[in-house]
């Protein structure tokens, strides 16, 4: 990985840019997709399922029959992994659960908030490299809990444990379509594929965009979540080994990923340089590692401060702290998705089965986006009541900031019951 040195804040914007594409030239690509699927449905999809997976689809959907072989096709070890993650991932998310709490702002007005399950929803699966059945759980547990009505499945793979998961998950609408042409399918509804209200989920730049173009159009979208990201902040408690292994977790995702590691010991710079070098090696996604290693960096810093500020502008998807005081560390961070800490927390944990979400923001998105959480799967409406009481404390409060806005019947609305 290529080193950078005490670099300058002025030169801090280039060093943190991001290796994807023009957004222009990503969404030229796109928007004919959306159109296509807009004006011509299912036909559209099955010629770019030919066009892109080089797949021939007859059926757009999963038959019921596939989905409940999916789990005679899984290892015993595999089956267990993920039916413990599913409770872990259940727990986290279950907990962010909250009671409506009623508030009496005045004597016999009272107000408060209920959440509800927004009522159709649909989750992309990514496939295209890899076929990302943890994904399933991610979406698919915080939808149940929420009590989302219909969840509509779309993925380019066919991978029995993505079947498993989404049966665990309850979801039983699973569509085998991938790309921006899913996005599309599940924005504007086709013969076969319902439309829904928000659309959630990672995926490739293209998946991103067409998310992007059709919350544009009024689709709720959770949130731009692109090729995957970490940085590591390491000091020379921090094992070279571990931030290698780290760094090359999220590089494998794609040639499009990428990786940062910033330190104020060159020694570790260089000890995990080594380990890159040993550990890519040995690995059977070596090619999209090493290409997203191309898009990386090793920054030499002064100081922690230098590192923070560094930090906090990259605003990385995930970021890990193996620094001695990980958690006062984790103070000093605003922007990030993800945090993870100390040396026995690897962000493959996240990835998988510790219970955090890991469908995050990426491209210096976490400076203003969350993670999917409960709360991305439901709605909160506010409900007021007030008594005749309550009117009466209350109205000439309205009835003056009505008039003084010029809107006479608002006033009025109060007037004819404080006069009842
Ligand atoms: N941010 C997150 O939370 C998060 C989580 C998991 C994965 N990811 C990211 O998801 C991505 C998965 O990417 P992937 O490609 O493996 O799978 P994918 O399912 O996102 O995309 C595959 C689809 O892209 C379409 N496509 C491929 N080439 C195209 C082209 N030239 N023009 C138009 N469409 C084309 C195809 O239809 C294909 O089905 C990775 O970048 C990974 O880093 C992000
Ligand atoms: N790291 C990805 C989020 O950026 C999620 C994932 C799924 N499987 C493995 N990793
Ligand atoms: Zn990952």
């Amino acid at each position: 990985m290529k080193i950078i040195k005490f670099p300058d804040s002025s030169a801090y914007k280039a060093i943190l840019t991001r290796p994807v594409q023009d957004i222009s030239v990503i969404e030229q690509r796109v928007t004919p997709i959306l159109q296509k699927v807009k004006a011509e449905g299912d036909a559209a999809i099955r010629a770019f399922a030919l066009q892109f997976d080089k797949t021939v689809l007859d059926s757009l959907e999963m038959p019921e029959e596939s989905v409940k072989k999916a789990e005679s096709q899984l290892s015993d070890e595999l089956l267990k992994a993920i039916n413990q993650a599913y409770i872990n991932i259940y727990r986290f998310h279950e907990a962010q659960k909250q009671a409506p709490e009623k508030i009496e702002t005045m004597e016999g007005v009272t107000c408060w908030r209920k959440s509800v399950g927004i009522d159709k929803v649909g989750v992309y699966i990514p496939g295209g490299t890899a076929p990302l059945f943890s994904t399933v759980l991610m979406l698919g547990i915080p939808a149940k809990i929420a009590g989302c009505n219909e969840v509509v499945l779309c993925t380019p793979s066919d991978h029995p444990a993505i079947l498993y998961a989404a049966r665990l998950c309850g979801i039983t609408r699973i569509f085998r379509i991938g790309g921006a042409q899913a996005i599309a399918a599940m924005a504007y509804g086709t013969e076969t594929v319902p439309q829904v209200y928000k659309i959630f989920g990672p995926g490739n730049q293209y998946v991103t965009a067409a998310k992007m173009l059709v919350n544009k159009e009024g689709i709720a979208i959770d949130m731009p979540a692109g090729p995957s990201e970490v940085a590591v902040y390491a000091d020379d408690s921090a094992n070279p080994a571990f931030v290698a292994a780290d760094l090359l977790s999220q590089a494998e995702h794609g040639i499009d990923s990428q990786v940062l590691l910033v330190s104020t010991s060159e020694k570790l710079i260089e000890a995990t340089n080594q380990e890159l070098e040993k550990q890519l090696k040995a690995l059977p996604r070596a090619e999209f590692a090493a290409k997203a290693l191309e898009n990386s960096q090793a920054i030499l810093v002064e100081n922690e401060s230098v590192a923070l500020e560094m930090l906090n502008q990259y605003a990385a998807e995930h970021l890990i702290l193996s620094v001695e005081n990980a958690e006062e560390v984790s103070e000093k961070i605003y922007n990030a998705g993800s945090i993870f800490l100390g040396n026995y927390t690897p962000e493959s944990a996240g990835d998988y089965a510790s219970g955090t979400n890991h469908t995050l923001p990426t491209n210096g998105y976490a400076r203003a986006y969350s993670g999917v959480s409960l709360d991305t799967f439901v709605k909160k409406i506010t409900v007021q009541h007030i008594t005749r009481e309550g009117i009466h404390h209350l109205g000439q409060t309205i009835i003056e900031m009505a008039q003084a806005e010029s809107l006479e019947a608002h006033a009025n609305a109060v007037r004819v019951r404080l006069q009842s």
